[in-house]
């Protein structure tokens, strides 16, 4: 069995500039790689794509990003060989994380050294595109500014050192249905250049204060629990705190260590999932 590693990502930014003609929404935003990460197992066999996965949330059919991401390769490069692909999840399942993206970006990398294609990383990517807009993202890892639909990535240095505290409320959020609920003229803008600099020069004081998501208030209103999260974070001392992606994850960063005892068990008490990880931030090797 082959292992490999999928890290989940949170979005320090992430902007919407307007909604395209083939129905996306062009975005400009910054990820970086956290230290959750689910980890995946390639197994040959004669035939067939086989999804194993405990988690009841995670679909073992065709749905799955990590079947479709061996379908595409098996197909693109008439690969004859089968595979299982054993998903051990432990990012949460449709929470603004970018699992299912990662879990395929993984299940490229692996199959890449398994079924020996000696493909690129940037190659990886663009396969990556045709199964979803943050999988490129993933193939790559680290941190980046990603444009376009999320498939145009500029690698960006790692941002300073934090622990990132996630809370997950026990809602699934569907990307589709806030990004359909996005109005551009209400909508608030962060300052990506600013956020760039900051991680250049390593300022997690500025760090903290350019954190912002455009589609932060569209979750918020959908579900007010997301909003009640964030206010407890900060309340428990958190440094600075957003919700990831189109949510409803919401993140908090921490750089002193003894404040994170009372951050997680203050959030423990009225949500099942938190976790205390650090910000890794770091491009991953190829598989
Ligand atoms: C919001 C973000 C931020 O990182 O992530 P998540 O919250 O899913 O982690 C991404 O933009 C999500 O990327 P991803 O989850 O790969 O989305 P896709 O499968 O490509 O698209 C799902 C649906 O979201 C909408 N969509 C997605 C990306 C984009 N730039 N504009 C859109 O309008 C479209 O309606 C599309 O049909
Ligand atoms: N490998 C996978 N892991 C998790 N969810 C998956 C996977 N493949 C497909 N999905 C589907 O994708 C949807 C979004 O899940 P996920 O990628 O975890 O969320 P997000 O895009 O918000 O980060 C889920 O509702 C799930 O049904």
């Amino acid at each position: 069995m082959l292992y490999v590693k999928a890290p989940a990502k949170i979005n320090l930014t992430l902007d919407v500039l307007h909604k395209r003609p083939d129905n996306y929404h062009e975005v400009e935003m910054i990820m970086t790689t956290v230290d959750l990460a689910d980890r995946i197992g390639l197994k040959e066999t004669e035939h067939g794509i086989h999804i194993e996965s405990a988690d009841r949330f995670v679909p073992n059919d065709s749905r799955n990003l990590a079947y479709q991401a061996a379908k595409l390769l098996k197909d693109t490069y008439h690969i004859k060989a089968g595979v299982v692909i054993k998903l051990d999840k432990q990012i949460p399942v449709a929470a603004g994380l970018a699992g299912g993206s990662s879990d395929a970006a993984a299940t490229l990398k692996g199959l890449n050294k398994l079924w020996n294609l000696n493909l690129s990383l940037d190659e990886l990517a663009e396969l990556g595109t045709k199964i979803g807009s943050d999988v490129a993202f993933c193939v790559y890892g680290g941190t980046a500014l990603a444009k376009g639909r999320g498939e145009i990535i500029q690698q960006l240095p790692t941002p300073p050192n934090c622990w990132v505290i996630l809370a997950k409320p026990t809602i699934g959020v569907s990307t589709a249905e806030v990004y359909g609920a996005f109005d551009v003229n209400k909508a608030e803008h962060p300052n990506t250049q600013k956020m760039i600099e900051a991680i250049e020069n390593k300022d997690y004081a500025a760090v903290c204060a350019n954190l912002g998501n455009a589609l932060e208030s569209v979750t918020l209103s959908l579900y007010p629990e997301v909003a009640q999260i964030k206010e407890q974070m900060k309340k428990f001392g958190a440094d600075a705190v957003l919700m990831s992606g189109s949510g409803p994850t919401v993140f908090g960063l921490v750089q002193q260590e003894a404040r994170i005892p009372r951050i997680y068990n203050g959030l423990r008490g009225f949500c099942a999932e938190v976790y205390a990880v650090r910000l890794v931030g770091e491009r991953s090797p190829l598989a």
